[in-house]
């Protein structure tokens, strides 16, 4: 089954816009969610749990279908994002009100949870940092047996102990195939360690959706020298010129064999840089 299925998702902003947005993660994998600042992340992941009114398009979340059956599947999600309810607000008040939303609230794992973060209930919203109000809002989520995580730059503010158990804890979830995760993120170092399937979005419009293994097989970067760019030119997603040659990105299958030109593994970030450069070419 798949834990998420987004079908033609469409949404217009004055200047934006996302286009036909589609694509689904199988039930107990995590995605990751990448793209440059403003190509709309936020915006997919607020359409599709109806924060913001789409302009079309179908959503069905652990089989069910977000416009018929909204507030089962809000029981059965978890949805952390860096926006912040109630500054003035202690950590213990804005639990108390948010679990009497969910029958199966379990105090055993939040209060596991708050000191597994060093959380103290008493402290205001306000007097915590920013990586502390991740902590709390994926304590949240993580307390009532969420089927679906969905989660907007969790680990944005994070140091990088925290950002580290944070992915072991990611994928201890997973691990027995019910809870599945939809992770939004620029640090792609992460879904390097612990991202099954990724999601890429530029400018709206979905690029790729496929498993991590699948996006780095299909891409290969590129190294030669000016005088042999030639040979490939037509067909490279984009290039960049140094001092030392060009370097670039190609799908594997338009790779030539040259001794002249070198080929090396991408990372998921080279991939984002040279789609990017690839826009800023046209
Ligand atoms: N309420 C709004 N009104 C008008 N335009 C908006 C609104 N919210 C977002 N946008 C625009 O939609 C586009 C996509 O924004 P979005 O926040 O979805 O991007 P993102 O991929 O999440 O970016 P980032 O990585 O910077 O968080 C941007 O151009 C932004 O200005």
């Amino acid at each position: 089954m798949n834990a998420l299925e987004i079908k033609s998702l469409n949404k217009s902003y004055e200047g934006f816009s996302l286009k036909d947005v589609s694509f689904e993660i199988p039930q107990g994998y995590i995605m990751g969610f990448v793209g440059e600042n403003g190509a709309g992340k936020t915006t997919t992941i607020k359409a599709m749990l109806n924060i913001i009114s789409k302009n079309g398009g179908n959503v069905k979340i652990l089989g069910k279908d977000m416009d018929l059956e909204e507030l089962d599947i809000k029981r059965e999600i978890g949805y952390v994002s860096g926006e912040y309810f109630y500054p003035k607000k202690k950590i213990s008040e804005i639990t108390k009100v948010y679990k009497r939303f969910f029958d199966n609230w379990d105090e055993t794992i939040y209060n596991k949870f708050l000191n597994d973060f060093n959380l103290n209930e008493n402290k205001r919203i306000d007097e915590l940092s920013k990586g502390m109000k991740m902590k709390f809002a994926l304590s949240l989520a993580l307390s009532h047996h969420a089927k679906l995580l969905i989660l907007d730059e969790p680990t944005s503010g994070m140091d990088p102990v925290a950002r580290d158990n944070l992915l072991e804890l990611f994928q201890e979830l997973v691990e027995d195939g019910e809870i599945s995760i939809l992770y939004s993120t620029h640090i792609t170092s992460d879904l390097d360690k612990c991202a099954d399937y990724i999601t890429f979005i530029q400018e709206g419009r979905i690029i790729e959706s496929c498993s991590k293994e699948d996006l780095l097989k299909k891409y290969q970067l590129f190294n030669t020298s000016r005088d042999y760019l030639y040979k490939i030119k037509e067909n490279v997603i984009s290039y960049k010129e140094n001092a030392f040659g060009v370097n670039g990105l190609i799908r594997k299958e338009d790779i030539i064999n040259n001794p002249n030109i070198e080929y090396a593994r991408p990372k998921i970030d080279d991939v984002i840089i040279y789609f990017s450069e690839k826009r800023g070419n046209e």
